[in-house]
């Protein structure tokens, strides 16, 4: 018999209205399993906390981490699934997806409607991500996103839906597979870069921001970023990943100054390309920006708040092998 751990940590899946009228994530993870049916499946639960993923900051995502690692270790258990909220699922799944090594499946699942809606998605998601953490099948393909049917690998995965049962979004591809009625399938098997070290405490207090580019925008956001403390700031650059020229000038300071500048594209798909000069990506390279190339816009926050945390300046070679 196989044993999975759920990890509950709120999101919509776990919220109800409150008396406010606002939804309020209250519900724990073995609430969440009460009426989800699996056959032949052990399921333990444990709670880490339950927020709506719009409130999680780097330590909550550390001890997600964290968590995920200490069931993983145990002989006994065979997967592990993350309840969490769609907000931000994408960001945790990827950072699990860079920390996990291991063969063993790590599924986050959620839901778009409220566990009080008669028919919420929660439910299925959950039985469905339980089925695909148990499985032979979705061994080896590192950390999954598990909705609505279907398997996404984290490292293209936005959420480009705010309220479809169907939120995510691979940006040049699809989904990796599906699951139905607890058998899963698996057509594409990602392609897992090096699992990077678990984040320690340092992550906690690593600030990366993302400042967008957009007709006439100048430095000032930036300047304020790193007068925050950030010791790294993604710029969401237009395109292929271009700039103004107050952005580029901004870039040669900060890059001098050991600021990690990051550049991505405020574009939904597709690679950031250095093509252009006159501001654009030709000369933000020239000028000190990591190039992220095919890393979603807030994904490259994480991984380069995670490179950052190690203490070590953060040069292209590091990042190169997740681009
Ligand atoms: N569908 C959801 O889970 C959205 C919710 N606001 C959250 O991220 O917690």
């Amino acid at each position: 018999m196989k044993t999975v751990v759920v990890i509950g940590t709120g999101g919509t899946i776990a919220s109800t209205r409150s008396e406010d009228g606002g939804a309020v994530a209250m519900r724990g993870a073995a609430d969440l399993l009460t009426g989800v049916a699996v056959d032949e499946i052990e399921i333990r639960s444990r709670d880490l906390f339950n927020l709506g993923s719009f409130l999680l900051r780097h330590e909550h995502l550390r001890r997600i981490c964290e968590a995920v690692s200490d069931e993983l270790a145990r002989e006994e258990v065979d997967g592990v699934v993350v309840t969490h909220g769609t907000d931000t699922m994408e960001e945790t799944a990827y950072l699990l997806s860079l920390v996990h090594g291991g063969d063993k499946p790590v599924v986050l699942t959620g839901a778009q409607r409220t566990a009080d809606e008669p028919d919420s998605d929660g439910p299925r998601n959950l039985r469905d991500a339980i089925a695909v953490a148990a499985s032979d099948t979705a061994r080896g393909c590192g950390t999954v996103i598990v909705f609505a049917g279907a398997l996404y690998d984290p490292a293209r995965t936005r959420k480009h839906h705010t309220i479809a049962a169907e939120p995510f979004r691979t940006s040049d591809g699809g989904p990796i597979g599906t699951v139905r009625d607890g058998v899963t399938t698996v057509t594409v098997r990602p392609v897992r870069p090096p699992a990077l070290p678990l984040p320690d405490a340092r992550f906690d207090a690593t600030r990366v921001d993302v400042v967008a580019v957009y007709p006439g925008v100048d430095a000032a956001l930036a300047e304020a970023a790193v007068a925050a403390g950030a010791k790294g700031v993604i710029l969401a650059g237009t395109g292929t990943g271009n700039a103004t020229h107050a952005i580029l000038d901004w870039v040669r300071a900060a890059s001098d100054s050991g600021v990690a500048v990051g550049l991505s594209t405020r574009v939904a798909a597709g690679p950031v390309v250095p093509i252009y000069g006159n501001g654009g990506g030709v000369d933000l390279v020239a000028a000190g920006a990591l190039q992220f190339a095919s890393v979603p816009l807030f994904h490259a926050r994480l991984l380069l708040a995670l490179l950052l945390a190690t203490g070590e300046d953060v040069t292209q070679e590091m990042v190169d092998p997740y681009r």
